[in-house]
């Protein structure tokens, strides 16, 4: 591969199959938002490309057997550019600043801000990874971790501090993490199938039982959102329900979307 603007474009490999997933990177002009995504595809630290292009790169990853064509966008800000060219295209950001400058930190919480706004008006679950690039820069600090890591809280982002001219096993961190919470986000959204019981139908005391192997047991579904949580109001529901299919062998429990809150995650 040749290390120049040219050699980028043949970073692309067309994929085939699979869920095509697509990330993009934001931060202010010199953060290293190339250099991650570069480092992330190639492992190697390149420092000769133009920094005014704006291109897509291509990586095919596996995650839980999952075969998965990730698409990451190097963005590059103009003043006339459009946001809603990576705002409708993304399903995840990479936000990043460099830890050795104060203004792209400022920078970092404006587009964090226009990607909730978005979050809001679209209706997206979109996961942030907040990311404080050049650490090996240590000297020049100018953002200390505690305000990255307030800041990602603040966003429920997951956040790292990284340099991309030094570390590639947790550039590749920053890029699985983020895959890994899409994915998560995407499974959640896997709308619930009706479940039915081809037994005796299981009463409240034995949901509740702690011997019972779980609030699902016996209830059979082709498909259904991973691990939902079930609350005393599922519980109070499961009870009505009870109550009203009394004289029917089946029964169905009432969609229910389960919304988890996405955790804080930091990472060191
Ligand atoms: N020391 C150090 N330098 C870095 C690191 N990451 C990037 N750089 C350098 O910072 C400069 C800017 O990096 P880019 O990757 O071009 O930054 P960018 O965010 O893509 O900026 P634009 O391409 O201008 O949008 C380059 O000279 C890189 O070599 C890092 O982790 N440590």
């Amino acid at each position: 591969m040749k290390e120049t603007m040219s050699g980028r474009k043949t970073l692309q490999r067309n994929g085939s199959g699979g869920t095509e997933y697509h990330i993009a990177l934001l931060g202010a002009l010199g953060v290293g938002k190339s250099a991650l995504t570069v480092k992330y595809i190639t492992k190697r630290f390149i420092m000769e490309y133009d920094p005014f292009l704006e291109d897509t790169y291509t990586k095919h990853e596996t995650m839980e057997k999952e075969d998965i064509t990730l698409k990451i966008m190097d963005t590059f800000e103009k003043e006339e550019s459009n946001p809603d060219r990576y705002l409708k295209w993304a399903d995840a950001f990479i936000v990043v600043y460099s830890i050795t400058g104060r203004q792209s930190f400022e920078g970092a919480r404006v587009y964090l801000d226009s990607i909730v706004k978005f979050q809001k008006s679209s209706g997206k679950d979109i996961p942030i990874t907040l990311v404080g690039n050049k650490v090996d820069l240590e000297r020049y600090r100018q953002v200390s971790k505690s305000e990255g890591k307030t800041l990602a809280t603040q966003y429920e982002c997951l956040f790292y501090e990284t340099s991309a001219a030094e570390d590639y096993e947790l550039v590749n961190k920053i890029f699985e993490g983020t895959l890994r919470e899409l994915c998560r986000i995407k499974e959640r959204q896997i709308p619930l199938q009706p479940l039915y019981i081809t037994e005796d139908k299981p009463t409240i005391s034995a949901l509740l039982s702690p011997t019972s192997p779980g609030p699902f047991s016996g209830l059979h579904s082709t498909r259904r959102a991973k691990s939902p949580k079930v609350t005393s109001s599922d519980i109070k529901d499961t009870r009505k329900d009870e109550k009203d299919s009394s004289n029917t062998k089946f029964y169905q429990k009432k969609p229910t979307t389960f919304r988890i809150l996405k955790g804080f995650k930091l990472f060191n």
